[in-house]
């Protein structure tokens, strides 16, 4: 498998979070958990085509990742996952690869590393981005059986403490990820029968791959258990010739789904490395790998699964179109049909997490399989917009603060107060939407549409025309509600439209798009922030009012507060 090459830019390479972690390129300044690795790209690293193996890449970044772990644990630690990877460019022989790690957050004993790999031509001077990942670690255990625990991590600036509140959000998906797909199989939301008969299929049987390794010394780390990086490099290795079986030429790694490390395995262990192409698509292959241990046959453990988008990539770079694939039954077809969901899993993250802040807001649709990304997109984008450094304080009454910032086409407003409840009472009363349109006059009517989970719900809101004598709006939102996960979090109320095809707009209403809104209270002080990003359409009639509209915040931000002080009590008894 070779790293990924110009097609990622076209296609605007993606991946979980990525595009989600918006000042990740600069994010990496000096920290005490920061380790730095340079490497030269030597012909023995390389393919046929003379570019980096992924293989390679992924122990290098194991190494680094584990170093920022150590070091911040002060004891060994080893990998327990690594979040999807998405290869954008080739390293090729020659040039340098840098990879940069640091800790993002330590929750008890498990930490988010935060991985930035980019490449160097030594003689055109060119640096570019390879790509980024996040691994998790885990402490070990002590002769108690307990782990050791983590001293917490302390961001210092603004752009680590957007890491380190993102990172428990990123926990958060990781800890559903494989439960998605499940759920999504045995609730039938994957349409079975999706798979036609294709007259050139290749039988699935062909691409096979068994292969098995014996761990010695040098594949150990120094822990002296099997070195994580060389796992997912023989993983690499089996998926490559499952999907060369498939299209009879090199193809190119571009995406790896979640590699989970399930169990260790030491020298002397037998690897068993299993491979087989899952599904082809019209330009894209998914092989499924299985890693098992074992000293005795027999007593096989799972003790790792992964999957592995390929390409094929013609002269210029552009996926080739493939043979498709004939699945074995059974087992099989089960594959077969899991490849496809995850294949509409990918495309709604791309979709969700391509959109850049500073286009046109567009409403994605809501639908359960795309439920966690969307929550995940709905609490960082607000996150993010609250780490902004440019607000501007455009003015201020009996401590309600009205700021203002100004990015691209994008207006956002930011209204600070000062409330006397607690701030897990100010969180619960402000989360009940529905009780919204009592203190907030712009919110007509707010109606539950759907409990999707705990946290997690959609609503119909109704609100009067922004344009003078125009008929009303609505909305369809989606509400994401957060309780601190750690010290330094704050409560959060996010919410972003959706589209649900069982309420389309309707003749009466205007459908409005929220792309950000929503509160963030912060546990420690008495101060509420609520924010709002104006969509251009609506920014000509809020730009010549800013003092009506100053005024409007204020009246519906000292009516909230009342509101939290009123209810203060009732909520009390009833909690
Ligand atoms: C030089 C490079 C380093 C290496 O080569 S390391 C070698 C490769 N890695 C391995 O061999 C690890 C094999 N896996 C294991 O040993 C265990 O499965 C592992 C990862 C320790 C977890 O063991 P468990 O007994 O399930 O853990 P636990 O219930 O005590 O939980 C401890 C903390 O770990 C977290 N965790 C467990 N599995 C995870 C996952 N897949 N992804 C992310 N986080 C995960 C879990 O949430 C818990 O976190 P916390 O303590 O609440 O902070």
């Amino acid at each position: 498998g070779n790293v990924n090459v110009e097609n990622a830019k076209e296609e605007g390479a993606f991946s979980l979070f990525s595009s989600l972690s918006p000042c990740y390129n600069d994010y990496m300044n000096d920290s005490p958990t920061e380790v730095k690795m340079s490497q030269i790209i030597m012909p023995c690293h390389c393919n046929h085509r003379q570019e980096l193996c992924v293989g390679q890449l992924l122990k290098w970044i194991d190494i680094t990742a584990c170093l920022s772990a150590e070091r911040h644990a002060m004891s060994p630690c080893v990998t327990a996952s690594m979040d999807d990877i998405n290869f954008e460019h080739t390293i090729r022989v020659g040039q340098v690869v840098s990879i940069k790690s640091k800790v993002n957050r330590a929750f008890n004993s498990s930490m988010e590393v935060g991985i930035q790999v980019s490449c160097e031509d030594l003689f055109s001077g060119h640096h570019w981005k390879v790509c980024h990942a996040y691994a998790t670690f885990v402490t070990q255990r002590k002769e108690t059986g307990e782990r050791v625990l983590l001293k917490p991590i302390v961001p210092e600036t603004q752009k680590e403490q957007l890491e380190y509140s993102l990172a428990a959000e990123r926990r958060r998906v990781r800890m559903l990820h494989d439960d998605i797909i499940k759920d999504l199989l045995t609730h039938g939301c994957i349409q079975q029968g999706d798979s036609v008969e294709f007259s050139n299929a290749v039988a699935a049987e062909k691409t096979k791959v068994e292969s098995v390794e014996l761990v010695l010394p040098p594949h150990t780390n120094h822990q002296v258990n099997t070195f994580g990086g060389q796992i997912m490099a023989w993983m690499v290795n089996v998926a490559t010739i499952a999907a060369s079986r498939l299209c009879q030429t090199h193809p190119t790694l571009r995406t790896i789904d979640m590699f989970t490390f399930r169990g260790p395995s030491q020298i002397g262990d037998r690897l068993l490395l299993k491979a087989i192409v899952n599904n082809a698509f019209t330009d894209s292959i998914e092989v499924g790998v299985r890693a098992e241990a074992y000293q005795d046959l027999g007593t096989n453990r799972h003790i790792n699964s992964a999957f592995m988008i390929f390409e094929v990539l013609d002269d210029h770079g552009k996926p080739c179109t493939l043979p498709r694939l004939q699945p074995e039954p059974l087992e099989g077809e089960r594959r077969f049909q899991e490849a496809i969901a995850r294949k509409k899993i990918r495309l709604d993250r791309k979709y969700i997490i391509s959109r850049k802040q500073c286009e046109v807001p567009l409403s994605v649709p809501w639908n359960p399989r795309n439920q966690v990304y969307l929550s995940y997109n709905n609490v960082s984008t607000l996150k993010t917009l609250a780490s902004r450094k440019k607000w501007r304080l455009s003015s201020e009454k009996d401590k309600v603060r009205l700021y203002s910032l100004e990015e691209k086409t994008m207006l956002s407003f930011r209204v600070d107060t000062e409330v006397d409840v607690p701030a897990h009472t100010a969180f619960s009363l402000l989360a009940e939407l529905c009780n919204r349109p009592s203190w907030d006059t712009y919110y007509q009517k707010c109606d539950l549409i759907h409990q999707v989970d705990d946290d997690d719900f959609l609503y119909h809101v109704v609100t009067p025309s922004v344009h003078p004598k125009g008929i009303h709006q609505d909305f369809i939102l989606l509400a994401s509600k957060r309780r601190p996960c750690g010290s330094g979090d704050s409560y959060v109320i996010a919410l972003r439209s959706v589209l649900l095809t069982s309420h389309p707009p309707t003749e009466g209403c205007n459908r409005g798009e929220v792309l950000c809104a929503g509160f963030i209270i912060q546990d420690t002080k008495n101060n509420m922030s609520y924010y709002n990003q104006a969509s251009p359409e609506v920014l000509p009639y809020i730009s010549s009012d800013i003092a009506g509209l100053s005024t409007s915040f204020y009246n519906i931000f000292s009516s909230c507060r009342e509101y939290l002080t009123a209810n203060r009590l009732h909520f009390q008894r009833h909690a």
